[in-house]
């Protein structure tokens, strides 16, 4: 096919909304335009790198990568170019013209229209490219990809405004140009001394030199003239290979930045050269909040792999579990081949090495920050939980060998503040314990509100037991790997007999024993007439002020499970629960003596009971009907 040589497409619908955002909101940050083009310039660079091992002809007579950062007063553009991958045509149009990346779609339906709010979340979705609009009314891009011939250069171009146009043109040497043409009031830009000073700032870090001419005064003119002569403005080499006493706080940020395209710098880092039976450098971020695709499975991001400083792959998710995966970081290896694959990473001895070491690092660093008596690093450990406990809760089911680790790491919601906010340690818990207390209470709902009210809790809060809450989604299924900790059983307070143990006296059990006697016929009235709803009809002493509620066996998947799995369209096991009753609820006392409805008002208390634990009634109109004729009786 015979592409027209050149021709004017539409920006996708989300680019031109993006633009316009980005153009209004960013602009008291306007510089870090330079940033985000240096950082794709040393991406494209590191993709050639990791390509050219298969085909080492594309260096051609050019194999020093580098970036050019240069500026013409009298045209008003500011151009950076490097000697990467470059693109093809249909590379650019799809690259400079869409938005095709993962959380896009939340990222959109997240703006506001409130400047400021937007601002920071066009950050952390990342500017890209398109920030260059920022300062510029037009850009030239010109590239040719590695590999293709001269004669399959392109030239982009486009004022940000709907349009873009692309045609071939002839392009000796491959990879990027792109050329600024400043906005009116930009002339700021046209400065060495400037732009040196941006780069410093925000791409010290880079690992491939940045190149400037020099400038220099001239004593004949009176004037600084620019030479034709290059000077590296940063250090290039790679911060992770650097001397740790070399490297200052905000080249880490600054670092950060480029690998998470995160606007916000890290919650903590850290750095390590590890030699021995492996050898390996790793830098690891934990980032202060989570992505937009923290979710999806696909996300990038995560880890990028070197092999002695050769960029070889993005997100290599065998360098770190599942469950950690909002770590960002670099790991270099000296021990992999050059040309290792995925499938190799997934057998490798050295992989398994490196990700034990990596694991145990992070674990490391939060454990830094959760057992610090420093309030700056306590605060940083509650925003961790905040933004990523759930994930970390993920590590007690896949990774047995740090789940002590894990467990002490863990943070819930508790009776003991009543808040929803999950701040209470299973250390803490343990330490707070009655005298007598041998076990650590729980209880699971759909919702804060709906484990913070649950009928169970009556008898605890009666006796000052704490009970922790847990409503997040992924409770339940951890709760199925961890049965007890520090020797105490992990005990849900709506499965199985309640036994409260040396907390209750002997008079107590006394009066229980006596209680239930007295109640044994009217238990077998209500079995009978629920026989098709539960499996047994009990008296509780866990109740205080609601009149029944409803429990499951030892062995058997909690109410909140079933209803779990049932909404997640997996089978669920035909299960009935047991119906509690509070004998000292009036309405108890008045269907022992009063026969009148009886089948009605035991069907109500069961109805109730399953209501107040956050369950659906199978009939709700029955239930009014039900409701409304005792009403009436
Ligand atoms: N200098 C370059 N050389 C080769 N390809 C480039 C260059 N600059 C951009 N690209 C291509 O264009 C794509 C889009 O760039 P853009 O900066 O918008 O997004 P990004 O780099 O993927 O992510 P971010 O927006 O967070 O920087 C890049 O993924 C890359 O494929």
């Amino acid at each position: 096919m015979t592409v027209a040589s050149k021709e004017t497409l539409g920006f996708q619908a989300e680019v031109k909304q993006l633009l316009q955002l980005m153009i209004h909101s960013l602009y008291s940050n306007k510089e870090i335009f330079l940033r985000e083009l240096i950082s794709n310039a040393s991406d494209a660079s590191d993709k050639l790198r990791f390509e050219g091992i298969e085909h080492p002809d594309w260096y051609g007579d050019d194999p020093d990568l580098k970036i050019k950062v240069s500026f013409d007063k009298t045209a008003r553009t500011v151009t950076i170019s490097d000697n990467g991958i470059g693109m093809s045509r249909d590379e650019v149009i799809s690259n400079l013209g869409t938005i095709a990346r993962s959380g896009t779609k939340e990222f959109f339906s997240k703006l506001s229209g409130d400047q400021q709010k937007d601002a920071a979340l066009i950050g952390q979705f990342g500017v890209g490219f398109y920030s260059a609009f920022i300062v510029a009314d037009r850009i030239t891009v010109e590239t040719r990809r590695a590999g293709l011939p001269a004669t399959d250069g392109v030239r982009w171009e486009s004022d940000g405004s709907g349009e873009f146009t692309v045609e071939s043109i002839d392009r000796l040497q491959r990879g990027t140009s792109i050329t600024m043409h400043l906005r009116e009031g930009e002339d700021d830009f046209l400065s060495t001394h400037k732009l040196k000073s941006i780069i410093r700032k925000y791409s010290d870090h880079i690992s491939l030199p940045i190149q400037m001419n020099k400038e220099e005064w001239d004593a004949d003119k009176s004037e600084h003239v620019i030479k034709d002569e290059l000077e590296s403005i940063n250090q290039s080499s790679a911060l992770w290979a650097r001397a740790k006493s070399e490297i200052t706080e905000e080249q880490y940020d600054e670092f950060y930045k480029h690998l998470s395209h995160d606007y916000e710098g890290p919650l903590c880092y850290s750095l390590n050269r590890v030699e021995g039976r492996s050898e390996f450098t790793q830098l690891l971020y934990v980032p202060a909040r989570a992505p937009f695709d923290l979710w999806d499975r696909n996300k990038r991001g995560g880890i990028k792999l070197y092999v002695k400083r050769v960029f070889i792959m993005d997100d290599a998710e065998q360098l770190m579990p599942m469950y950690l995966r909002f770590v960002t970081g670099v790991i270099d290896s000296t021990d992999l081949p050059l040309n290792v694959s995925r499938e190799i990473l997934q057998e490798s001895r050295d992989v398994k090495i490196i990700r034990e070491s990596s694991t145990k690092r992070v674990l490391s660093m939060l454990e830094d920050l959760a057992n610090s008596d420093d309030e700056l690093k306590k605060e940083k450990y509650r925003t961790f939980w905040t933004q990523f406990g759930q994930v970390l809760k993920e590590g007690i089911g896949e990774d047995q060998p740090n789940q002590e680790r894990i467990l002490k790491l863990l943070r819930f919601a508790s009776t003991h503040t009543d808040s929803a906010d999950q701040t209470v340690s299973l250390a803490e818990y343990v330490s707070r314990m009655k005298e007598g207390q041998d076990k650590v209470y729980y209880v699971t709902g759909d919702t804060f509100n709906a484990a913070k009210n649950s009928p169970h809790l009556e008898i605890f809060r009666k006796k000052g037991v704490e009970v922790l809450l847990l409503s997040d989604r992924v409770d339940e299924w951890m709760l199925s790997f961890f049965t007890e900790f520090d020797g105490k059983q992990m005990t849900s307070v709506a499965k199985g007999g309640l036994d409260l143990g040396s907390l209750s006296d002997e008079k107590e059990k006394k009066d229980h024993e006596e209680t239930e006697k007295n109640f044994k016929d009217l238990l077998d009235r209500m079995k009978l007439a629920l026989e098709d709803k539960v499996k047994d009809v009990r008296v509780t002493f866990r109740l205080t002020d609601s009149p029944a509620c409803l429990v499951s066996d030892e062995n058997e998947l909690s109410g909140n499970l079933l209803r779990m799995l049932k909404a997640a369209g997996q089978q669920a096991p035909d299960t009935k629960p047991i119906l509690e009753i509070n004998p000292e609820h009036p309405l108890l006392l008045k269907l022992k003596s009063d026969n009148q409805h009886f089948d009605e008002w035991t069907r109500v208390l069961f109805d109730q009971a399953l209501l107040a634990e956050g369950g659906q009634l199978n009939d709700p109109a029955a239930y009014v009907k039900r409701i409304n004729q005792l009403l009436l009786s």
